[in-house]
């Protein structure tokens, strides 16, 4: 298997078709869904020819952490879903690979279980841990310490939910929630039960300021589209933003990521880093996005349909295939390093 596509078919022949809706829909109607991809598909590359750029580094530094190639893996639920290796295999696959997991509050293994796996491929591997703020603060603190103490390097806070989205497919499918052998391993309290992930429409600034103040670790905020939030954001003390629309799966007929880039980048005016995901499927992709503005790009689903085909070896395929065409395309645009891409690459 070559493409995502092809991980994409293989995935879906593998997973039950209710875990398979639930990995790939979306809110609403799925216009935010298509329209990720189709921004992509919208846009061109103008190339620059006879630039002398023989060896190409893809390496990116984002809040603290290297990365190998400008491409990230953005926080997805329950990866036992798709794999019985779940989390533990995504973050080896992702570890080797010297690039950043985003290790989700939905995970379906323990934050300290991931590390250690992580650990046991790659001597300095950087996982962050992705957070929704909890109403009762004082757990989402005992949270943050549980993930601190497993030695995640960043915060990335989902800011695009206050309710959650309504996603026709599962209620269509009857699909709610886990099997019972199943667990958000990470929203276990003192007495060892699993609580309930409780999105709130109440939080506000303030509680981002309160979550400044108990961490000294850099925090992103994920789900940022509009560019008076950006500036918010970095008012806030923020160390970097997740342009997202949550894979089309929280607001129907948001914007596509793509789209609503160049705005932010005008925005945040290069203080922060800005990482997009939604849609990036392909290296041409990636080179459109670094292009636009972004310092790095996300990948949700194709990382799940890497796992559902082939477990860990999925995975470290579809970054590799990734990372193949991300360097192919530099080469064809005439570009050296990720820092080269220019917008008027783009038309
Ligand atoms: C099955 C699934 C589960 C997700 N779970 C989370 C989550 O737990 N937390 C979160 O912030 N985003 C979550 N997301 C959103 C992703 O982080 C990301 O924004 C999105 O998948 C990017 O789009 P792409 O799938 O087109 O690459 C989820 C997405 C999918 C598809
Ligand atoms: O499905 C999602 O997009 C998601 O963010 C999520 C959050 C909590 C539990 C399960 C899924």
């Amino acid at each position: 298997m070559r493409t995502i596509a092809e991980f994409e078919a293989a995935a879906r022949e593998r997973l039950e078709p209710a875990h398979y809706d639930f990995f790939a829909g979306g809110a609403g109607d799925e216009r935010t869904l298509r329209a990720n991809e189709a921004a992509f598909g919208r846009r061109s590359l103008v190339p620059r020819v006879l630039r002398g750029n023989g060896k190409r580094d893809l390496a990116v530094e984002i809040a603290g952490s290297p990365l190998s190639m400008p491409v990230l893996v953005s926080p997805t639920a329950f990866h036992r879903l798709a794999h019985p290796d779940g989390e533990r295999a995504t973050a080896e696959a992702v570890a080797a690979a010297g690039t950043v997991m985003v290790v989700s509050m939905a995970a379906t293994t323990a934050i300290e279980d991931i590390a250690a796996a992580a650990r046991a491929v790659a001597a300095d591997p950087s996982l962050w841990f992705q957070l929704y703020l909890q109403p009762d603060l004082e757990f989402t603190g005992s949270v943050v310490r549980r993930a601190e103490r497993a030695g995640v390097r960043a915060l990335v806070v989902t800011v695009d939910s206050p309710v959650f989205g309504q996603r026709e497919r599962d209620h269509r499918n009857g699909f709610h929630d886990l099997p019972p052998e199943l667990a958000v391993e990470n929203m276990r309290d003192g007495s060892g039960s699993v609580r309930d992930i409780e999105m709130s429409a109440e939080l506000s600034w303030d509680h981002l300021a309160w979550l400044r103040e108990t961490t000294s670790l850099p925090l992103l905020l994920k789900g940022i589209l509009h560019p008076e939030d950006a500036r918010l954001a970095v008012a806030a003390g923020v160390d970097g933003l997740v342009v997202s629309n949550h894979g089309g799966r929280q607001l129907d007929t948001a914007v596509s990521t793509l789209d609503a880039l160049p705005e932010l980048a005008a925005a945040v005016g290069g203080v922060i880093p800005l990482v997009l995901d939604g849609g990036v499927r392909r290296g041409t992709d990636v080179v459109k996005a670094l292009a636009l503005g972004a310092n790095a790009v996300g990948i949700g689903r194709p990382v799940l349909w890497g796992l559902a085909a082939a477990g860990r070896e999925g995975v470290a395929e579809v970054l590799a295939r990734l990372r193949e065409e991300l360097d192919h395309t530099l080469a064809l645009c005439g570009a050296g390093t990720p820092g080269e891409l220019t917008a008027d690459l783009v038309r």
